[in-house]
């Protein structure tokens, strides 16, 4: 029974509890956030872990006045739920349901938007100076920011400008000794020994001006509310250690952090995973990169492997557990993870730096000024491609085809199934003398069988898939399936044409006058961003050799999408089978 839970719907009520009361509100605070992701999902251990610090900021802080950041936003159910949210807590990362971060649009508690990392710092540093320039002393700014992500190089601008302002700030440090994967980098080292108290050098954030204080348990309530009220008397940055248990009071979340930092389906009495029955599928796109660079490594001694933090995400984990001295997990550093694979290519190395889509929005200047500029052969995996589901606004990779099709000499390819991940992986490492981008998405491709023997792929080629007399259908990458889908249930699928293009860049411009010259109509479909990205690039081609011949573009609509399934976006933007299916049937009337 949730005897205080029910009667919390807002931080106001929660202070009118006694401080003694505050661990039985713990208590139901789990129980409620385990038995919601238990059927709807989501990220579990990370809002676990941070139970009791929520609850004492929200007691002790005059929120939402005072203002709470949470970087990357995934711990922050419980916050959602005792700021007004818990009854509709059940939507979370549902199509039209709350959002899986907090989001400014959806409540005034949540001071920023968040979903990428090591942004608090920065972002609790501008409303504190905003306050100051506004005469307001009493406000409290608090970003509070994870082990994994402060060691990123944009908390760290921030903690370097913050310490040379008299700004009101607090940082909390939430180190759990996990991110999705196990820390990694000097940082965590110091970490560690700063918990075991075996750390010899200067307190780092003492050095860097900050008020520091702890570690202190974060699971003591009593303890953190005493601490954060002595810390709120205090002018100026502070710095507050926290200690605490990723999953914290779920055995299995506890003992199994990586799998439980966003489990899927599991009985929230138990704890155990719901594991679905074996069914022969196609598999993950992420499996088959990760097994397909191992057996590509093993033959070329010159392969690294490169992820800034999401060794399991990406599957680049394979490596890193076969032939560990080539693989590297950064942390979360895709800046540094794009120059250190230009460093490595300019030494014959063979960088695979594997970025999700979104993700690599960070490191767009590492992509041009340190890789394309200097045609340095890095190989990008963009994974997380296209539309990603319920991580939602933050995480679509809708982006990556427009923002880098701009740059000069830049192969930009997307493979339609597992055989051309594979063979665009094995064309790429026997050498292109330039940099490519290899696109594609979240989860499981399309072909069983898709082991094959490697075969190389002749840049700037497309294919045709289906022939047809009337209109073109050109498709890019994943979207070939949509597309083919559609054609099928099109009236007159006779009429239509198919062609994976393959290549956003260079584009195949051979067959592209062919297929101008013999379709009147043209439809291309893509799920980028239908501003700049594929289908912009087939009515550039149009312009400048002056084909008259009418182009549809079907793309992601220029508009943020918000969360839901994949099939539930798809449709929602008219990506799905019979969406497409539709619109093309219209088309040839
Ligand atoms: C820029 C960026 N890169 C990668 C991620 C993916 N990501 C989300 S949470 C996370 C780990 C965060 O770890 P930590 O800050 O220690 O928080 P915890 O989950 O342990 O609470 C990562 C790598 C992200 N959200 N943003
Ligand atoms: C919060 C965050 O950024 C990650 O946990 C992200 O949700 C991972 O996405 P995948 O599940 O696609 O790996
Ligand atoms: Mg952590």
């Amino acid at each position: 029974m949730q005897k205080l839970l029910n009667h919390i719907h807002s931080p106001s009520e929660l202070r009118l509890l006694k401080q003694k009361e505050l661990s039985q509100l713990a208590k139901e605070l789990r129980e409620f956030i385990i038995n919601i992701v238990a059927t709807k999902e989501g990220h579990l251990g990370a809002s676990l872990g941070v139970v009791e610090l929520t609850i004492a900021l929200h007691y002790v802080f005059n929120t939402p006045e005072d203002q709470l950041i949470w970087d990357v936003g995934h711990q922050a159910y419980g916050h959602k739920i005792l700021t007004g949210r818990k009854d509709i807590f059940h939507t979370n990362r549902q199509i039209g349901g709350l959002s899986g971060f907090p989001k400014r649009d959806e409540s005034g508690y949540d001071a920023f938007g968040v979903g990428h990392s090591s942004t608090s710092i920065s972002a609790a540093l501008g409303m504190a100076i905003a306050s100051k320039l506004k005469g307001d002393v009493e406000k409290q700014h608090i970003a509070i920011i994870g082990d994994a992500s402060i060691a990123s190089g944009m908390a760290f601008e921030g903690l370097n400008h913050a310490g040379v302002t008299d700004a009101n700030l607090l940082v909390i440090l939430n180190d759990n000794a996990i991110g999705i994967d196990p820390s990694v980098g000097a940082l965590k080292q110091y970490l560690t020994n700063v918990k075991k108290g075996t750390q010899k050098q200067d307190n780092i954030f003492e050095a860097l001006n900050f008020d520091y204080s702890g570690p202190i348990d974060g699971h003591d309530i009593d303890l953190i509310i005493s601490e954060l009220e002595r810390l709120k008397t205090i002018k100026g940055p502070k710095f507050l250690h926290v200690i605490t248990t990723k999953g914290k009071g779920l055995k299995q979340a506890e003992e199994d952090q990586v799998k439980y930092h966003a489990p899927g389906k599991f009985n929230a009495q138990t704890g155990d995973l719901i594991v679905k029955a074996e069914i022969l599928q196609p598999p993950k796109y992420q499996d088959v990169f990760g097994h397909t660079i191992v057996e590509l490594a093993k033959e070329n001694k010159n392969i690294v492997g490169i992820t800034p933090a999401m060794p399991t995400g990406s599957s680049l984990k394979y490596m890193m557990d076969t032939i560990p001295d080539r693989a590297f997990d950064v942390g979360i550093a895709e800046q540094h993870a794009v120059t250190l694979a230009a460093g490595m290519a300019t030494q014959g190395l063979v960088p695979f730096c594997n970025i999700y889509s979104t993700f690599l929005q960070r490191a767009y200047d590492q992509v041009i000024h340190d890789v394309v500029l200097q045609k340095l052969p890095v190989i990008f995996c963009l994974d997380r491609a296209g539309l990603v589901g319920e991580d939602g606004a933050t995480h679509h990779g809708i982006y990556d085809m427009s923002y880098l099709r701009c740059i000069p000499s830049l192969i930009i390819f997307a493979p339609r199934n597992e055989m051309e991940l594979r063979n665009i992986m094995y064309t790429a490492q026997l050498g292109l003398g330039q940099p490519i981008a290899i696109r594609y998405p979240r989860g499981r491709g399309v072909t069983i069988d898709w082991r094959q023997s490697f075969s190389k792929i002749e840049i700037g080629k497309g294919v045709q898939l289906k022939k047809g007399s009337y209109t073109a259908v050109l498709s890019i990458g994943a979207m070939a399936k949509n597309a083919g889908d559609a054609i099928q249930k099109c009236n007159t699928p006779e009429d239509i044409a198919h062609y994976d293009m393959r290549f956003v860049k260079p584009l195949d411009e051979v067959l592209l006058h062919d297929i101008f010259k013999t379709h009147n109509t043209i439809i291309t479909i893509e799920d980028n961003a239908v501003k700049g990205g594929f289908g912009s690039a087939i009515l550039e081609f149009a312009a400048v050799n002056n084909y008259k011949n009418e182009i549809n573009i079907l793309g992601v609509p220029d508009d943020f999408i918000e969360h839901g399934s994949v099939n539930q976006l798809h449709q929602s933007v008219g990506l799905d089978a019979d969406s497409l299916a539709h619109y093309i049937d219209k088309v040839l009337q």
